[in-house]
C-alpha cells in the first residue's frame, strides 16, 4: 500500500474509533506522548481529506481524548477538581458519602447527578434486587468513571442472616392493632391470609410462650401467647406497622434474647455474592452481622487469595456481640459500618449517639476509616426537606469525625437523592469549618490519639506533620503513597487543610475514596522524590489551582529502592515559587 493509503485506512479507522471511548482510554493509559491523538489525526488531516462526517467524528474522539487527559495527567477527578478550582484547599469537604444506589437512581443519568454531587462510594445492597441487576449498575459506574473522569468506588453490601419478615401479605406497609392475634410461621403461604407474618427459617428457635417479638426495634410489639411447632401465635401488646423486611427481635423479661441462630455471618447466598463482587472488581464488601473478628479474618484472607485486586473488607456493627467484641472486630478489618438501623433493633435506641461516638473514636485510634449508616435523612425519603433533628444528626456524626455518611432509602427509593446528597455536602461543609475555627479559637486539642500503632516510625512522622500542617497554616498536605498508608494515618488525625494522596496504584486510589479529607490522585511516581514532588507540583501549577507564594507539606511512604531505613521518611515544607 501507498503511504497515503495506509493513512487514509489508519485515519478511517481511528475515525470509527473515535466515538469509542474505550480506545480513547487505551490510548491514554499507554502514558505515551507520542500515541497522543490529537497529534496523529492532525498530521493526517492536512495530508487528507475527509468527509465532514468523519471529520465530525475526529474531533468527538479529540474532545473526549483531551477531557480524559486533563484530569488523568493528575489524575484528578473532575468532582475534586471543580471543588479545588471553586473554593480553594481550605474549602474542600473532608467527609465522604457514601450512596446506596436502588430502583430510584439506577439510569446513567440519576447515577451521573449522584456522582457530580459529590458520592465517593456507590453502595449495594445485596438483600434486595438480582444480581444482574447489581450487575447492570456496577458497570454503569465504571463507565462513568472512564468516560467522564469521576472517581466513584463500588462497595457490595451482604444480606447476612439476620431474623426478618419475608412476607406480610403487602408489597408496603401492614398496620397492627393493640390485642390483634397474629401467627408468625416458617411456611410459605399460598393465598391471602390475613393476620399472618411469614418470617425467615429457624426465627422461632428457643423462643417460649411469654417472649416478646419486637417489629424494627419498635416499630410494633406482641406477646407469644402459644408455641405451635415452629409458629409463634402473637398478640399486639404496641400497636404499629410491619414494613417490607421488617427486622425481628425476640425479648424476655426486658432484655434483649440473645441466640445463637446457628446461622453463619456468610451465607451461602453471600459467598456466591462475594464471588460476584470479586469478578465485578468491586473496591469494598461490607460484612453484615459480623460477630467476631474471626469471620472477618477468613474474608480478607480468602479476598487475598481469590482477587486479583485488592478488596477491602468492612465490617457492620450491628448486633450485640459485635460491640462487645469491637476493637477485635475493628483490628481484623478495614473499616467500620455503624448500622444504626439493625443496631437500634438489639440496643435501646437511646444508646445509640453514645456507641456511634465511641466506635468512631476507636476506629481512629486503630486507624480505620468508619462510615456511620441509616436513616440520616431518613424523612427525605418521603419529603423533599430534611428535619432539622435530622441535619443535627448528621453535624454530630461530623463533629465526631466519622469518615463517611451513607444514606440509604433516601437515595435507593426516595425521589429526592440529589437533595439529599447536597444536605450532607452543605451540612458536612459547614460543620467542618465551624469545628476547625472552634479548635483554632479555643486552642481545644482534638481527641488525644495514643500511641496505638504498630508502625510508630510512620504513626509519628504523621502526628508531626499534622500539626506542622496546623500550625504553619499550609494550603494543603501531599503525601506519595503506595498502599495508603502514610495517606490515612495522616487522615486519621483529621488535619486542618486537604490532603492529597498521590499514588500510582488504581485500587489503593480507590479505597482512599472512603476516607476522610483525603483526594486520592492516580499519577505515574517514580522512585526519585524531588521528582515527583517537582512533576506533581508543576501539573497543579499548570492548571492553576496554586499560586505563587502557597505552601504545602510533603510526606511519603515510598522507599526507593536503594534506601533500606524508615528513617528516610522525612517532612518537608514547599513554598510554591
Ligand atoms: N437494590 C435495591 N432494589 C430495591 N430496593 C432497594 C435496593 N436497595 C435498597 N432498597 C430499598 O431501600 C431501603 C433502604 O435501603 P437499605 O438497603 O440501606 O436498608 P436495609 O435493607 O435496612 O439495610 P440492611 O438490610 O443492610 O440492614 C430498603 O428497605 C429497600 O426498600
Ligand atoms: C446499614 C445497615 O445494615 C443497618 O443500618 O442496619
Ligand atoms: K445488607
Ligand atoms: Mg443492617
Amino acid at each position: 500500500m501507498s503511504d497515503t493509503r495506509i493513512q487514509l485506512a489508519m485515519l478511517d479507522s481511528m475515525a470509527v474509533a473515535a466515538t469509542d471511548a474505550f480506545l480513547c482510554r487505551s490510548l491514554i493509559s499507554t502514558r505515551n506522548p507520542s500515541i497522543n491523538f490529537k497529534n496523529q489525526v492532525r498530521k493526517l488531516k492536512v495530508k487528507s481529506k475527509f468527509s465532514s462526517k468523519v471529520q465530525a467524528q475526529l474531533q468527538v474522539g479529540i474532545e473526549k481524548q483531551e477531557h480524559i487527559l486533563s484530569g488523568l495527567n493528575l489524575g484528578f477527578d473532575v468532582v475534586s477538581e471543580g471543588e479545588l478550582r471553586e473554593k480553594g484547599f481550605m474549602g474542600m469537604r473532608k467527609t465522604k458519602m457514601v450512596c446506596t444506589i436502588g430502583p430510584a437512581c439506577c439510569s446513567d443519568q440519576d447515577l451521573e447527578k449522584l456522582a457530580l454531587g459529590g458520592m465517593n462510594v456507590a453502595r449495594l445492597n445485596m438483600c434486595h434486587n438480582t444480581r444482574d441487576w447489581h450487575c447492570h449498575v456496577i458497570r454503569k459506574i465504571k463507565r462513568l468513571n472512564h468516560e467522564k473522569g469521576f472517581c466513584v468506588s463500588v462497595m457490595i453490601d451482604t444480606e447476612g442472616s439476620q431474623i426478618h419478615v419475608v412476607d406480610h401479605g403487602s408489597p408496603s406497609s401492614v398496620k397492627a392493632e393493640v390485642d390483634s392475634i397474629w401467627l408468625f410461621t416458617a411456611e410459605k403461604l399460598e393465598g391471602s391470609h390475613p393476620f399472618t407474618v411469614q418470617a425467615n427459617k429457624g426465627f422461632s428457635e428457643g423462643i417460649e410462650v411469654g417472649d416478646e417479638p419486637v417489629i424494627d426495634g419498635g416499630m410494633a410489639s406482641f406477646e407469644v401467647i402459644e408455641k405451635v411447632g415452629n409458629d409463634l401465635r402473637c398478640k399486639c401488646t404496641d400497636p404499629g406497622l410491619f414494613l417490607p423486611r421488617a427486622k425481628l427481635s425476640f425479648w424476655r423479661n426486658g432484655k434483649l434474647v440473645e441466640r445463637n441462630y446457628g446461622l453463619p455471618t456468610l451465607s451461602t447466598k453471600d459467598w456466591a455474592d462475594i464471588e460476584f463482587g470479586i469478578s465485578e472488581g468491586v473496591d469494598f464488601i461490607a460484612m453484615s452481622f459480623v460477630s467476631n473478628a474471626d469471620s472477618v479474618r477468613h474474608l480478607t484472607n480468602y479476598l487475598s487469595t481469590k482477587s486479583a485486586k485488592p478488596i477491602k473488607v468492612l465490617a457492620k456493627i450491628e448486633n450485640m456481640e459485635s460491640l462487645q467484641k469491637l476493637e477485635e472486630i475493628v483490628e481484623s478489618s478495614d473499616g467500620i459500618m455503624v448500622a444504626r438501623g439493625d443496631l437500634g433493633v438489639e440496643i435501646p435506641l437511646e444508646q445509640i449517639p453514645t456507641v456511634q461516638e465511641v466506635i468512631i473514636n476507636v476506629c481512629r485510634q486503630l486507624n480505620k476509616p468508619v462510615i456511620v449508616a441509616s436513616q440520616l435523612l431518613e424523612s427525605m425519603v418521603e419529603y423533599p426537606t430534611p428535619t432539622r433533628a435530622e441535619v443535627a444528626d448528621v453535624s454530630e456524626a461530623v463533629r465526631q469525625y466519622a469518615d463517611a455518611l451513607m444514606l440509604s432509602g433516601e437515595s435507593a427509593i426516595g425521589p429526592y437523592a440529589q437533595k439529599a446528597v447536597s444536605v450532607l455536602r452543605m451540612a458536612s461543609s459547614r460543620m467542618e469549618l465551624w469545628s476547625r475555627e472552634e479548635n483554632r479559637q479555643s486552642a481545644l486539642s482534638q481527641r488525644q490519639l495514643g500511641v496505638s500503632l504498630s508502625d510508630r516510625i510512620a504513626e509519628q512522622i504523621c502526628n508531626s506533620a499534622v500539626k506542622m500542617a496546623n500550625n504553619l497554616s499550609v494550603d494543603a498536605i501531599f503525601v506519595y503513597t503506595k498502599h495508603g498508608h502514610m495517606a490515612s494515618l495522616l487522615s486519621r488525625i483529621r488535619p486542618y487543610p486537604p490532603i492529597f494522596a498521590f499514588t500510582n496504584d488504581d485500587s489503593t486510589r480507590m479505597a482512599l475514596n472512603l476516607q476522610w479529607g483525603v483526594i486520592p490522585l492516580l499519577v505515574d511516581l517514580s522512585d526519585d522524590m524531588e521528582a515527583n514532588i517537582s512533576k506533581t507540583i508543576d501539573l497543579i501549577k499548570t492548571k492553576g489551582m496554586v499560586k505563587q507564594g502557597d505552601s504545602v507539606l510533603v510526606v511519603s511512604d515510598l522507599t526507593p529502592a536503594h534506601v533500606t531505613s524508615t528513617a528516610f521518611q522525612s517532612i518537608l515544607v514547599k513554598t510554591i515559587a
